[in-house]
Protein backbone atom coordinates (compact mmCIF):
# COMPACT_ATOMS: atom_id res chain seq x y z
CA UNK A 1 0.00 0.00 0.00
CA UNK A 2 2.62 2.11 0.60
CA UNK A 3 4.45 1.94 -2.36
CA UNK A 4 1.54 4.40 -3.46
CA UNK A 5 3.10 6.94 -1.21
CA UNK A 6 6.82 8.86 -2.60
CA UNK A 7 7.86 11.06 0.16
CA UNK A 8 9.03 14.07 -1.33
CA UNK A 9 10.73 16.75 0.97
CA UNK A 10 10.82 17.08 4.54
CA UNK A 11 8.03 20.25 5.71
CA UNK A 12 8.41 20.13 9.59
CA UNK A 13 9.53 18.55 12.30
CA UNK A 14 7.49 18.66 15.43
CA UNK A 15 7.78 16.62 18.95
CA UNK A 16 5.82 13.80 17.51
CA UNK A 17 7.33 13.06 14.00
CA UNK A 18 8.17 14.30 11.12
CA UNK A 19 6.10 15.87 8.13
CA UNK A 20 6.61 15.45 4.87
CA UNK A 21 5.38 16.21 1.57
CA UNK A 22 4.85 13.21 -0.47
CA UNK A 23 2.83 12.61 -3.32
CA UNK A 24 0.11 9.88 -3.91
CA UNK A 25 0.53 8.15 -7.39
CA UNK A 26 -2.72 6.20 -7.66
CA UNK A 27 -4.59 9.77 -7.19
CA UNK A 28 -2.02 11.57 -8.72
CA UNK A 29 -1.78 14.82 -5.92
CA UNK A 30 0.77 15.78 -3.34
CA UNK A 31 0.35 14.92 0.30
CA UNK A 32 1.42 15.52 3.92
CA UNK A 33 2.28 12.39 5.78
CA UNK A 34 3.16 12.31 9.62
CA UNK A 35 5.42 9.80 10.11
CA UNK A 36 4.90 8.94 13.85
CA UNK A 37 7.18 5.86 16.26
CA UNK A 38 4.87 3.30 16.78
CA UNK A 39 3.94 2.95 19.85
CA UNK A 40 0.47 3.92 20.91
CA UNK A 41 -1.03 3.12 17.55
CA UNK A 42 -4.59 1.97 19.15
CA UNK A 43 -4.76 5.71 20.77
CA UNK A 44 -3.47 7.37 17.67
CA UNK A 45 -6.08 5.27 15.39
CA UNK A 46 -8.74 6.31 17.64
CA UNK A 47 -8.36 10.11 17.64
CA UNK A 48 -7.42 9.75 13.80
CA UNK A 49 -11.11 8.28 13.17
CA UNK A 50 -12.32 11.24 15.42
CA UNK A 51 -10.19 13.30 13.18
CA UNK A 52 -11.79 11.87 9.83
CA UNK A 53 -15.04 12.45 10.79
CA UNK A 54 -14.54 16.50 10.55
CA UNK A 55 -15.44 18.54 7.28
CA UNK A 56 -14.12 22.09 7.59
CA UNK A 57 -12.46 24.16 5.17
CA UNK A 58 -10.16 24.82 8.89
CA UNK A 59 -9.27 21.64 9.40
CA UNK A 60 -7.01 19.30 7.79
CA UNK A 61 -8.49 16.64 6.01
CA UNK A 62 -7.50 13.55 7.32
CA UNK A 63 -6.66 10.58 3.99
CA UNK A 64 -5.62 7.23 6.04
CA UNK A 65 -3.53 5.94 8.22
CA UNK A 66 -0.74 2.98 7.75
CA UNK A 67 1.72 1.30 9.67
CA UNK A 68 5.06 0.97 8.14
CA UNK A 69 7.65 -0.91 9.72
CA UNK A 70 8.55 1.06 13.11
CA UNK A 71 6.46 3.56 11.96
CA UNK A 72 2.87 4.89 11.50
CA UNK A 73 2.11 6.75 8.80
CA UNK A 74 -0.76 9.49 8.89
CA UNK A 75 -1.75 10.89 5.50
CA UNK A 76 -3.20 14.08 5.55
CA UNK A 77 -4.32 17.29 2.91
CA UNK A 78 -1.10 19.42 2.45
CA UNK A 79 -1.82 22.73 2.77
CA UNK A 80 0.69 24.81 0.34
CA UNK A 81 2.83 27.39 0.82
CA UNK A 82 2.04 27.54 4.22
CA UNK A 83 3.78 28.72 7.28
CA UNK A 84 2.58 28.29 11.48
CA UNK A 85 1.32 31.10 13.12
CA UNK A 86 4.00 30.30 15.64
CA UNK A 87 6.74 31.36 12.70
CA UNK A 88 4.54 34.16 11.20
CA UNK A 89 4.55 36.03 15.09
CA UNK A 90 8.66 35.13 14.92
CA UNK A 91 8.89 36.62 11.65
CA UNK A 92 6.89 39.89 12.15
CA UNK A 93 5.90 40.54 15.71
CA UNK A 94 2.38 41.21 16.70
CA UNK A 95 0.27 40.97 14.27
CA UNK A 96 -2.77 43.67 12.86
CA UNK A 97 -6.31 43.08 14.45
CA UNK A 98 -8.14 42.71 11.18
CA UNK A 99 -5.44 39.74 10.51
CA UNK A 100 -6.21 38.27 14.37
CA UNK A 101 -9.52 38.64 13.70
CA UNK A 102 -9.62 36.71 10.33
CA UNK A 103 -7.60 33.83 12.17
CA UNK A 104 -10.24 33.53 15.14
CA UNK A 105 -13.07 33.35 13.02
CA UNK A 106 -11.71 30.55 10.82
CA UNK A 107 -10.76 28.51 14.36
CA UNK A 108 -13.58 29.47 16.44
CA UNK A 109 -15.86 28.30 13.86
CA UNK A 110 -13.25 24.90 13.29
CA UNK A 111 -13.56 24.57 17.05
CA UNK A 112 -17.08 24.99 17.24
CA UNK A 113 -17.66 22.69 14.13
CA UNK A 114 -15.21 19.78 16.00
CA UNK A 115 -16.53 20.38 19.55
CA UNK A 116 -20.54 19.59 17.93
CA UNK A 117 -18.77 16.40 16.78
CA UNK A 118 -17.56 15.64 19.92
CA UNK A 119 -14.34 16.03 18.99
CA UNK A 120 -11.41 17.90 21.31
CA UNK A 121 -8.45 18.97 19.78
CA UNK A 122 -6.47 19.14 23.08
CA UNK A 123 -3.46 21.13 21.87
CA UNK A 124 -4.44 24.46 20.30
CA UNK A 125 -1.74 26.57 20.17
CA UNK A 126 0.23 28.47 17.62
CA UNK A 127 2.77 25.65 16.45
CA UNK A 128 -0.57 24.10 15.17
CA UNK A 129 -2.07 26.63 13.20
CA UNK A 130 -1.05 26.71 9.59
CA UNK A 131 -1.24 30.18 7.78
CA UNK A 132 -1.61 29.73 3.52
CA UNK A 133 -2.62 32.91 1.51
CA UNK A 134 -6.70 32.05 1.75
CA UNK A 135 -7.14 29.63 4.56
CA UNK A 136 -6.25 29.71 7.98
CA UNK A 137 -5.66 25.54 8.89
CA UNK A 138 -5.64 23.69 12.38
CA UNK A 139 -3.39 20.63 12.44
CA UNK A 140 -2.95 17.88 14.81
CA UNK A 141 -6.89 16.93 15.48
CA UNK A 142 -6.76 15.21 18.64
CA UNK A 143 -3.51 13.19 17.31
CA UNK A 144 -0.99 14.85 19.61
CA UNK A 145 -2.27 14.31 22.85
CA UNK A 146 -3.44 10.44 23.28
CA UNK A 147 0.34 9.84 22.20
CA UNK A 148 1.14 12.63 24.99
CA UNK A 149 4.52 14.19 25.92
CA UNK A 150 6.33 11.24 28.13
CA UNK A 151 7.47 14.87 30.45
CA UNK A 152 3.80 16.48 31.19
CA UNK A 153 1.57 15.17 33.46
CA UNK A 154 -0.94 17.71 31.45
CA UNK A 155 -1.00 17.05 28.00
CA UNK A 156 -0.71 20.37 25.81
CA UNK A 157 1.84 22.86 25.32
CA UNK A 158 2.98 24.91 28.47
CA UNK A 159 1.53 28.59 28.09
CA UNK A 160 -1.53 27.30 26.24
CA UNK A 161 -2.92 24.66 28.98
CA UNK A 162 -6.29 25.76 30.64
CA UNK A 163 -5.87 26.49 34.46
CA UNK A 164 -8.35 24.44 35.46
CA UNK A 165 -6.49 21.43 33.45
CA UNK A 166 -3.54 22.16 36.62
CA UNK A 167 -6.53 21.64 39.34
CA UNK A 168 -7.07 18.09 37.79
CA UNK A 169 -9.96 19.68 35.96
CA UNK A 170 -11.33 17.08 32.26
CA UNK A 171 -9.91 18.23 29.05
CA UNK A 172 -13.46 20.18 27.32
CA UNK A 173 -14.33 21.95 25.02
CA UNK A 174 -13.99 24.79 27.14
CA UNK A 175 -10.70 24.09 27.64
CA UNK A 176 -10.10 24.04 23.93
CA UNK A 177 -11.12 27.61 23.72
CA UNK A 178 -8.83 28.70 26.66
CA UNK A 179 -5.95 27.62 24.77
CA UNK A 180 -7.38 29.78 21.45
CA UNK A 181 -7.37 32.87 23.43
CA UNK A 182 -3.85 32.10 24.42
CA UNK A 183 -2.89 31.41 20.63
CA UNK A 184 -4.99 34.41 19.47
CA UNK A 185 -2.97 36.67 22.80
CA UNK A 186 0.17 35.22 21.30
CA UNK A 187 -0.62 36.51 17.99
CA UNK A 188 -1.74 40.04 18.99
CA UNK A 189 0.88 40.56 21.54
CA UNK A 190 4.32 38.10 20.04
CA UNK A 191 3.76 36.24 23.71
CA UNK A 192 1.85 34.15 25.24
CA UNK A 193 -0.57 35.52 28.09
CA UNK A 194 0.81 36.14 31.70
CA UNK A 195 -0.42 33.24 33.58
CA UNK A 196 0.64 34.66 37.01
CA UNK A 197 -1.72 35.69 39.65
CA UNK A 198 -1.25 39.42 39.14
CA UNK A 199 -4.05 40.28 35.97
CA UNK A 200 -3.75 43.85 36.50
CA UNK A 201 0.71 43.41 35.43
CA UNK A 202 -1.10 42.22 32.32
CA UNK A 203 -4.31 43.87 31.27
CA UNK A 204 -3.83 42.42 27.60
CA UNK A 205 -4.59 43.71 23.67
CA UNK A 206 -7.47 46.13 24.02
CA UNK A 207 -10.32 46.88 21.39
CA UNK A 208 -13.78 44.28 20.27
CA UNK A 209 -10.71 41.36 19.77
CA UNK A 210 -9.13 42.40 22.87
CA UNK A 211 -12.39 41.78 24.85
CA UNK A 212 -13.02 38.53 23.30
CA UNK A 213 -9.81 37.08 23.61
CA UNK A 214 -10.32 38.06 27.37
CA UNK A 215 -13.36 36.29 27.66
CA UNK A 216 -11.71 33.10 26.07
CA UNK A 217 -8.87 32.97 28.83
CA UNK A 218 -11.71 33.88 31.71
CA UNK A 219 -10.67 31.39 34.47
CA UNK A 220 -13.36 29.99 35.20
CA UNK A 221 -14.36 27.20 32.44
CA UNK A 222 -18.33 28.00 33.27
CA UNK A 223 -17.94 31.65 32.35
CA UNK A 224 -15.70 31.53 29.75
CA UNK A 225 -16.82 32.93 26.45
CA UNK A 226 -18.48 29.93 23.90
CA UNK A 227 -17.83 29.57 20.45
CA UNK A 228 -20.68 30.96 19.39
CA UNK A 229 -20.49 34.10 21.36
CA UNK A 230 -16.86 34.62 20.40
CA UNK A 231 -18.22 34.40 16.79
CA UNK A 232 -21.07 36.63 17.08
CA UNK A 233 -19.23 39.20 18.74
CA UNK A 234 -16.44 39.13 15.94
CA UNK A 235 -19.19 39.59 13.32
CA UNK A 236 -18.99 42.98 13.44
CA UNK A 237 -15.10 43.54 13.38
CA UNK A 238 -13.71 44.65 9.81
CA UNK A 239 -11.92 41.98 7.95
CA UNK A 240 -8.07 42.86 6.77
CA UNK A 241 -8.22 44.46 3.22
N1 LIG B 1 -0.95 19.09 6.50
C1 LIG B 1 0.18 19.81 6.47
N2 LIG B 1 0.49 20.55 5.39
C2 LIG B 1 1.63 21.28 5.37
N3 LIG B 1 2.54 21.34 6.37
C3 LIG B 1 2.28 20.62 7.48
C4 LIG B 1 1.09 19.82 7.59
N4 LIG B 1 1.09 19.22 8.80
C5 LIG B 1 2.23 19.61 9.41
N5 LIG B 1 2.95 20.45 8.63
C6 LIG B 1 4.28 21.06 8.97
O1 LIG B 1 4.99 20.16 9.79
C7 LIG B 1 5.30 20.77 11.06
C8 LIG B 1 5.19 19.74 12.18
O2 LIG B 1 3.85 19.25 12.19
P1 LIG B 1 3.08 18.88 13.52
O3 LIG B 1 2.95 20.10 14.38
O4 LIG B 1 1.83 18.20 13.12
O5 LIG B 1 4.06 17.86 14.15
P2 LIG B 1 4.03 17.32 15.62
O6 LIG B 1 5.07 16.28 15.69
O7 LIG B 1 2.65 16.92 15.98
O8 LIG B 1 4.44 18.60 16.40
P3 LIG B 1 4.02 19.04 17.84
O9 LIG B 1 3.33 17.90 18.49
O10 LIG B 1 5.32 19.42 18.46
O11 LIG B 1 3.10 20.24 17.60
C9 LIG B 1 4.31 21.91 11.18
O12 LIG B 1 4.81 22.93 11.99
C10 LIG B 1 4.12 22.35 9.74
O13 LIG B 1 5.18 23.21 9.38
Amino acid sequence: MLDRYRLLARVGRGGMGVVWRAHDSLLRRDVAIKVLVSGNDRAVLREARAAARLTHPSIVTVYDVAPSGDNLWIVMELVHESVTLSEMVSRLGPLPAPVVTRIARSLLSALSHAHDKGVLHRDVNPHNVLLASDRVVLIDFGIAAPVGRASSAVAGTPGYIAPERYGGGPHTAAADLWSLGATLYTAMESRPPCVAPDPTADPGPSGLLGRVVGGLLTDDPYSRLSARAALSALASAKDPV
